[in-house]
């Protein structure tokens, strides 16, 4: 087994990181029902057949999670185990409203989460950033009050996003909100062609003006679509292990168009998405499609170089960090 490279995490959603057995733990410590208290059995239940099959359990369990301490708790479980596995820097997701709709105030989510990335960054030198995404189901409107209100917490997060229910929630509906976080000098992501076609991967770049594109799987269905990509690099996050649980790639590792989207010259990254739900963490995605796709030490090289390169850090630091994965590389050999 190749040992992990360096690599940056980039499309992960922090609360997808929740294990069943802090979910049990937050609900006894919260007095919260729960279906059942043995996590083993809570996990049982883990059987998806879509996004939205996922999604309905990934929001009922995140109704433990109430004080800035849970908060804290859930980053820093995350952050350390992510520092143990080879990543070098995160950019996590968080979903604000789900928290403010269970009554959570944002200072608790911001609070939380912010110490644990510093706590994180003293402790192993894994650096970390925040980026807000906006629930397509709760629709434009709420997505632009929710950028508004987040205001007040603007140095906390680098950027914005756009997850949970693709189908019938297009981009251009939240227009709005992605037009202020950019008179903001925020960063902007959007989840694109996870489950829906194309014309929602050319609506976050046009009309939400998004740097990066979450999933992307189907733009390759598209090909002026992928030459525009491919042009201007712009890159895509894919989640392996999250497209086989969720059933947006053919269920067999080695059918996954991670290999042609390589060939197709895209800058495509290797990420975890909701590592407690979809059977692991960045490096079980590595060891998985390492395995299932029989990938050369070259391409897990360059899935590690495009990491960085499809961050939001400053370039010189990007620069260092591609040098240590070259570096890695030719120390083991290959
Ligand atoms: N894979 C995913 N797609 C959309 N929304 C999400 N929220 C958490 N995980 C998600
Ligand atoms: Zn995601």
């Amino acid at each position: 087994m190749m040992p992990m490279l360096p690599v940056a995490e980039l499309h992960m959603h922090i609360e997808g990181s929740l294990e069943a057995e802090l979910v049990v733990a937050l609900a006894r410590r919260n007095g919260i029902d729960l279906p059942t208290y043995d996590a083993t059995e809570l996990k049982n239940r883990y059987r998806f057949t879509d996004l939205q099959s996922f999604l309905d359990i990934y929001y009922a369990n995140l109704a433990v999670m109430k004080t800035e301490q849970d908060f804290y708790d859930l980053g820093t479980a995350y952050l350390t185990r992510a520092a143990a596995s080879g990543v070098r820097h995160a950019e996590m997701f968080f979903d604000l409203q789900t928290h403010t709709q269970n009554g959570v105030a944002q200072e608790a989510v911001f609070g939380g989460l912010t110490a644990a990335i510093d706590e994180a960054r003293a402790s192993s030198g894994i650096t970390a950033e925040l980026i807000l995404c906006f629930l397509r189901h709760l629709g434009g409107e709420a997505a632009t009050e929710t950028m508004r209100d987040a205001l007040p917490f603007r140095d906390r997060f680098i950027g914005v996003g756009l997850d949970s229910s693709e189908l019938g929630y297009p981009p251009s509906l939240f227009a709005e909100a992605f037009g202020i976080a950019g008179s903001e000098g925020l960063h902007r992501v959007a989840h694109a062609g996870e489950e829906a076609g194309p014309e929602y991967v050319w609506e976050a770049l046009d009309l939400l003006g998004v740097e990066r594109i979450d999933h992307g799987n189907r733009a390759t269905e598209d090909p002026a679509l992928v030459a525009r990509l491919r042009d201007e690099q712009i890159p895509l996050t894919v989640c392996p292990l999250s497209n086989i649980a969720l059933k947006t790639a053919p269920p067999e590792l080695a059918d996954h168009l991670l290999p042609a989207m390589l060939a197709e010259g895209l800058l495509v990254s290797i990420n975890s998405d909701d590592p407690a739900y979809f059977g692991g963490y960045v490096d079980d995605n590595f060891a998985a499609i390492t395995a299932g796709l029989d990938l050369s030490p070259a391409q897990v090289g360059v899935l590690a170089e495009n990491s960085f390169t499809s961050s939001f850090l400053p370039e010189r630091q990007k620069e260092s960090l591609r040098r240590e994965v070259r570096a890695a590389l030719a120390a083991d050999g290959r």
